[in-house]
């Protein structure tokens, strides 16, 4: 029976492909799958770079190419194009082996060549080239062949390395990337997870790369392993994960670890896999946790789906960090007597009259919030010492007496009513679980942790016993959307030598990415323990189109925009499921879900999350915090709406937490046009967002 192997390229293609045609390559291959070597109807092709080449029809309009064995019986399937696109194809491109990593590299030989005469001609003229300060033998170490190099040789700027990314081969037009983005050859090289070989490959020996290259050609066992594969063509890493993220799962940390990276670099695919890996123990318990529903939804899918073995899976729990500290309050005490919002501001209003003090409800409940309990302040003497970081306005000793007194005075009207708020019952389900010594998990991993509080990293912190790998910790500080800034170390938790950073982001394309991080441009963002963090690394390596953002007289015209583009968008083959509408507040969601409805486009609110699943999301841009879609509308991004004029503190107030306060809103407006895989569109009416401004 022959074997099928994939190539990993191929899975994006067919993701974005019309059912049908969906459907008859699954049909085709499964046939190929089973059939003997004498029903395989594989044409050679006349003309083809390669001479292993091979045509097999698809259906009517349709044709794959797959390269033959020179022996044996493994073929491997590259693409699936109409039928002059296909033949094209394999005039154009040739396979070669890289001498470095032994892998499979496929590139557009034709296009090297005929740009290559019209590059030199340019670069004649141009006195700096790009890899001027690079030697031949790095170039050559790293894996770069002839042709490569000599193409390599003719640039002159970045742009047009940029512009011949798709047709260069891939693993050496990453490396090229790298050394022009000022990185040095084995800083390159480390980048991408591979080892440099003492001895160079055999480049003649295309089988042997094909099964050395497991990275990018995902092996197919059998025609049920086929149509699993094929059934989620985006969730390529279930089987397939970058030596640098591999290298994530599979150590072993002897205490908490954790994983860094921009948007769309894997941080959640590694914790998922870790977790699965760590529930491989018969006597594991994993709790894989963050602090957004929608979130936790897809955390518990994305487990389901990673998960063959039943015994894992019923290993991990996946828990909301509020739904934990609720259950765990009421198993000992029952469900509590919540005070809602709006009795909170009352019971704050209420101890300022009685104590006539000169601050509102708001300081005193984000001064109780952000110093008393984030630090467990418990009296007036470690109030008067607790750190006030960030908090912004200075207050004198007399000053910080009336705060704790009234600080006291709310703590103590809780306990003689019995009421509880979500951070009480955190901190008492915190200490439920520190006075257990029967934990309830082994392991703990935890997603988008830049935006967990304090209480809620207590309470994870204890729920797992200390330990080797007992904490497992994935985020982003430049995705942090709430008010929650934490140092580690602080709360206890030490990950220095034990930090990972992911750089290469596989979701957003190259234009979206480059767009979006400009939205933080300039902004100082920590790294959760004591340092500066950057993403500037964060790179993708798969082209599309420019965003676009587009600015409208008036709101009506912004929505009718975006509900047309919503339909060319699902008139282009995108499916309803596959589109996501991001707004700052619910009510614009409201209204532009209103306006789908009407013209008959199915659509739920990512508030309600259940629901039809194959229909547009809209929610806000909270909402779509560790979500993605391939179509993205970030709407309402006017000078009006973002940032949120109910987010900012009053800079004449206190300018240290407006200047927060504004880069919290456009870390919001930069997750929300992260979610995009291909299509990106930003509106707004009137006046356009001041982070818009200078890039539109
Ligand atoms: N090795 C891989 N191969 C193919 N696709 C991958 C791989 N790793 C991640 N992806 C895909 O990239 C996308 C982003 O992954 P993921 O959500 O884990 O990133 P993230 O770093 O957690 O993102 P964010 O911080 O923006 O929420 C997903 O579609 C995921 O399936």
């Amino acid at each position: 029976m022959p074997k099928l192997g994939v190539d990993r390229d191929f899975f994006r293609e067919y993701g974005r492909l019309d059912k049908p045609l969906q459907d008859r390559i699954t049909e085709v291959f499964v046939k190929f799958e089973a059939a003997t070597h004498t029903g395989i109807h594989l044409e050679k092709i006349r003309d083809a770079r390669n001479p292993r080449f091979r045509s097999i029809r698809i259906d009517q309009f349709h044709r794959g190419i797959v390269l033959a064995p020179e022996t044996g019986d493994a073929y491997t399937l590259l693409t699936v194009l109409p039928h002059d696109d296909a033949y094209t194809w394999t005039r154009r491109r040739d396979l070669s082996v890289n001498r470095a990593t032994g892998g499979i590299e496929v590139r557009d030989e034709s296009w090297i060549e005929e740009n290559l005469p019209v590059l030199q001609e340019t670069a004649q003229t141009t006195p700096a080239r790009l890899f001027e300060g690079i030697n031949d033998s790095d170039l050559i170490r790293l894996g770069i062949d002839e042709q490569t190099r000599t193409f390599a040789r003719t640039l002159t700027d970045e742009a047009q390395l940029e512009a011949a990314l798709g047709m260069l081969p891939e693993t050496q037009g990453q490396v090229l990337i790298g050394l022009a983005s000022g990185l040095t050859p084995d800083e390159v090289w480390s980048d991408l997870g591979a080892a440099i070989v003492d001895k160079p490959y055999d480049t003649d020996d295309l089988d042997a790369a094909v099964a050395r290259s497991t990275d990018r050609i995902v092996l197919v066992d059998g025609p049920d392993d086929l149509m699993a594969i094929f059934a989620h063509p985006f969730a390529l890493w279930r089987i397939y994960l970058h030596p640098t993220q591999q290298a994530v799962v599979d150590a072993d940390f002897r205490g908490p670890a954790r994983v860094t990276g921009g948007p769309g670099t894997g941080k959640t695919v590694v914790a998922l896999h870790r977790a699965y890996r760590l529930a491989q123990k018969p006597d594991a318990s994993v709790l894989v946790t963050t602090f957004t529903s929608t979130l936790t939804d897809s955390l518990l899918a994305g487990v389901k789906l990673l998960s063959t073995s039943a015994e894992a899976l019923a290993r991990i729990d996946v828990q909301h960090v509020d739904k934990l500290a609720h259950r765990v309050f009421r198993d000992e005490h029952g469900a509590p007597n919540l005070l809602a919002d709006s009795e909170e501001n009352g019971l704050w209003d209420s101890i300022i009259d009685r104590l006539d003090l000169p601050f509102t409800a708001a300081f005193l409940s984000a001064e109780w919030r952000n110093v008393a309990l984030a630090q467990r302040v418990s009296t007036a003497a470690a109030y008067l010492s607790a750190k006030r970081t960030g908090r912004g306005r200075r207050l004198g000793a007399n000053q910080k007496a009336q705060v704790w007194q009234a600080l006291w005075e709310f703590e103590s009207a809780l306990r003689e009513r019995g009421l509880w708020t979500h951070e009480t019952v955190c901190r008492e389900a915190t200490r439920l679980l520190e006075d257990c010594d029967d934990k309830p998990y082994r392991h703990v991993v935890v997603d988008e942790a830049q935006d967990l509080s304090p209480e809620q990293w207590r309470l994870i912190r204890a729920a797992a016993p200390e330990g080797p790998d007992d904490m497992f910790i994935a985020g982003d500080t430049h995705q942090r959307i709430y008010d929650s800034r934490v140092s580690l170390r602080e709360i206890g938790i030490k990950v220095t030598g034990r930090s990972s950073r992911l750089n290469l982001n596989y979701r957003t394309t190259a234009e979206i990415l480059g767009w979006s991080l400009q939205l933080l441009a300039g902004e100082r963002i920590d790294d959760m323990d004591g340092q500066l963090d950057s993403i500037a690394g964060c790179r993708s390596a798969v082209h599309g189109m420019p965003p676009t953002a587009k600015g409208l007289a008036a709101q009506s015209d912004e929505i009718g925009y975006v509900a047309d583009t919503v339909q060319a968008w699902i008139d282009s083959g995108v499916t309803p499921g596959e589109i996501g509408i991001a707004t700052r507040a619910k009510w614009l969601g409201s209204k532009v879900q209103d306006e789908l409805f009407r013209r008959g486009v199915p659509v739920r609110s990512l508030a309600k999350a259940k629901g039809d699943t194959d229909s547009v999301a809209i929610g806000t841009m909270h909402a779509m915090k560790g979500l993605e879609f391939r179509c993205v509308a970030v709407t309402g991004v006017s000078a009006r709406q973002v940032p949120a004029a109910a987010a900012i503190t009053a800079v004449e107030d206190d300018a240290q937490t407006h200047h927060r306060d504004m880069q919290r809103e456009r870390c919001v407006l930069f997750v929300a046009c992260t979610r995009a895989r291909e299509d990106l569109l930003v509106t707004w009416s009137e006046e356009p967002s001041p982070f818009l401004v200078p890039l539109v």
